[in-house]
Order: structure tokens, then sequence, then C-alpha cells
């Protein structure tokens, strides 16, 4: 496999097809490259790492302007992957309708969406906010592209695993962004998303397995079957529950609201691999954990900004005051 199909305008499909779109069209078209709804729970995991780093006390506008640069940073990676991907894209029910695919964008005009929205998010982050946190959206878009797209994705069935690093890196870019450096709590938010991935990805991939076995993508449920993939998973979630506690102990960078969100929300997480685990073959309870995979880092993230909120912390405060006097 060869990094020049990035670069050449036809695969083995029919991608030049014309095709005539209103402006609107086209627009829709390039913001599906980009895969927006992923983007959004990346922009939490980030959002969540800069309220974390700052307590709670991220300027408005600088937040924006930070979300903008992540946005620009996971499309362009997203669109690269599109670019790459579009051979397989096609071959599979899921993604044939996708721009490139489905011949609605060319090629070299989503390479070129790819560098303008690299450059865009470089600038901005070396200009707004520092070199680290750009250097680090760069790295990330480097990971997603070469080790996860280009390397592993269809060679090795652990391919996820180590591409997971990619997904994590956006609460790095966050931290980084906020103190111009990377502590331990941001690493460990970076481990969280890094535990999450392969339970996210691969109850999905066990739902979608014939597809991948279709264009020979050796993802773990193709080549190690439901069994073992559901283990796997299991392992993940109860891996994931100790480490997202850290944040509270021995980090102390948490109030106490968050160990307990973390605490039901993993638990609902681990019940629900655990279920998988019983009936691997079941593909309703692998679908469940995929949905919930979402809800739950979702639900993590904002558990995170309002433990870090000033409000909260008073409230808290106020709270612990009352119990203090009625002893
Ligand atoms: C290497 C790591 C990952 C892989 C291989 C992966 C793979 C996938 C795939 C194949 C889908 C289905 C997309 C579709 O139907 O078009 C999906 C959906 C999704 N992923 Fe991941 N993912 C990874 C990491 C992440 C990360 C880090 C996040 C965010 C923190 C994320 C958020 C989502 C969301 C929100 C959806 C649902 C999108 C929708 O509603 O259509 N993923 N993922
Ligand atoms: C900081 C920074 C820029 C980070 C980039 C992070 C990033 C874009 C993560 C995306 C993870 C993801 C959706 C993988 C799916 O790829 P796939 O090719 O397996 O999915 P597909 O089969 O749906 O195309």
């Amino acid at each position: 496999m060869k990094l020049d199909r990035l670069f050449t305008s036809t695969l083995t499909f029919n991608s030049t097809t014309p095709y005539h779109q209103t402006t609107w069209q086209v627009i829709q078209s390039y913001i599906q490259l980009t895969k927006p709804r992923i983007i959004l729970l990346l922009l939490i995991t980030m959002a969540a790492s800069m309220e974390m780093a700052a307590k709670g006390h991220v300027d408005p506008w600088f937040l924006l302007i930070a979300l903008v640069s992540g946005t620009c940073a996971a499309g362009a990676a997203n669109t690269i992957n599109c670019l790459y991907d579009r051979d397989i894209d096609f071959a599979m029910e899921r993604t044939r309708h996708r721009p490139l695919p489905s011949g609605r964008i060319q090629p070299h005009d989503a390479l070129l969406f790819a560098i303008a929205l690299t450059l865009i998010s470089f600038t901005l982050l070396a200009v707004f906010a520092n070199l680290l946190s750009a250097s680090l959206a760069m790295v990330g878009i480097l990971v997603y592209v070469l080790v996860y797209t280009h390397w592993l994705k269809r060679h090795h069935s652990q391919n996820i695993v180590i591409g997971g690093v990619a997904g994590a890196i956006p609460p790095l870019v966050g931290w980084a962004a906020v103190t111009g450096d990377l502590s331990w709590a941001a690493w460990c938010l970076f481990v969280i998303v890094f535990l999450w991935t392969p339970p996210h990805f691969w109850a999905l991939a066990m739902m979608i397995q014939d597809d991948y076995a279709k264009v020979n993508v050796p993802m773990l449920p193709v080549v190690a079957g439901n069994e073992t993939t559901a283990r796997q998973i299991f392992a993940y979630t109860l891996i994931l529950i100790p480490v997202t506690l850290l944040l509270g102990y021995p980090l102390d960078v948490m109030n106490l609201l968050y160990p307990l969100i973390a605490l039901v929300l993993g638990g609902i997480f681990v019940h629900k691999a655990w279920l998988l685990m019983q009936s691997p073959s079941n593909l309703e309870l692998a679908r469940s954990l995929f949905k919930y995979s979402i809800v739950y880092m979702m639900l993590l993230s904002i558990g995170i900004v309002i433990d870090c909120l000033p409000i909260t912390y008073s409230a808290l405060n106020r709270i612990s005051g009352i119990i203090n006097l009625l002893n």
C-alpha cells in the first residue's frame, strides 16, 4: 500500500463520475468529509481537559478558538483518512455513500481541503495558544494518518489499540493550550480515552465485521472472533475504571462529584461489557455497548467540567459546612 494513493485521482472504482450539486450540497459534502459527529466528541474531551487545566476558568473566546483549531485538525485527519480509504469505503455498504466514493468530491479537492484545515489549525493554535499545542495537534494528524490509516488499519488486528493514540491526543492539545506544558493529569485523560477506544470500536466492529471481512481489513472480531473480542473489551473497561479515578486520587485535580460520576458511569460500562462477554454472539448487546461508549465519554467529560466549575466548588463547600453544623 503506497502513500501516493492520496494523490492519484482514480482508484479501482469510478471516483470521477460527474456529479451535479448545488453550492449547499457541496458545502454539506465537505462537512461530511470531516466526520463531524466524531469531531464533536473529540472536542468535548478537549474542552474537559481545558477546564480541568484552568480549574474552570477558561476564557470563552480562548475556548472557542481552541475548539475551532481542534475541529480543523480532526477534520483534516478525517478527510485524509477518507481520501486514503476511498477504495474500501466504496466496497463497504456503511461507507459507500461518503463524498469521495460516491464521486461528490474529487480526490485533489479533498487533499487541498485537508491541507487548508491543517494550516488553519496550526496557525490558530501557534498564534493564540502556543507551539506545544499546535505541534501536538499535528502529531495527532500524523498518528491517525500514518500510524493508524496507513500502517496498521489494513495489516494488524490490534490496529485500533495503537491507532487509538490519535483519538486520545485532543485532551493533550487542550491542556497544553491552557498551560503551555503537560502534567500527569493531562496524561491521565489521554490514557482514559486510549483505554476507552477498544471497547468503543470493537463493539461496533462486531456488528459490521462482514463488511470489514469483505475488504480484508483485519479488525479483531474478523480475525479472532466474537468471544475473544468480547473478552478483550471487558478487560479494557475493567482497567478503565481505576484509571478514571486517578484524577481524584492521587492526582487531586477533581472534587468529590467527579469520582461518583466516574464510578456510576464506569459501573454501567463494565456491566454492559460483562453481559456481552456472557453472550458474545448477541449483536444487540454489542450495539448497546457501542452506543453507551459514546454516552459514557460524553457524560464523563461533562462530569469533569461540572466538577471543575467554581460554582460546584462553592456548592460542595456549603453542603459540607451544613453537614459539619448538623454534626
Ligand atoms: C482509532 C480509534 C477509533 C476508531 C477506529 C473509531 C471507529 C469508529 C467508527 C468506524 C465509527 C462509525 C462511523 C460511521 O458509521 O461512519 C465510529 C463512530 C463514532 N466514534 Fe469512533 N473510533 C475511534 C475513536 C474515537 C474517538 C477517540 C472518539 C471521540 C472521543 C470517537 C467518537 C465516535 C463517535 C461520537 C461516533 C458516532 C458517530 C455517529 O453518530 O455517526 N471515536 N467510530
Ligand atoms: C488531534 C487530532 C487531530 C486527532 C485526530 C483524532 C481523530 C481524527 C480520531 C478519529 C478516530 C476515528 C474516527 C477513527 C475511525 O477511523 P476508521 O478509518 O476506522 O473509520 P471508518 O471505517 O468509518 O472510515
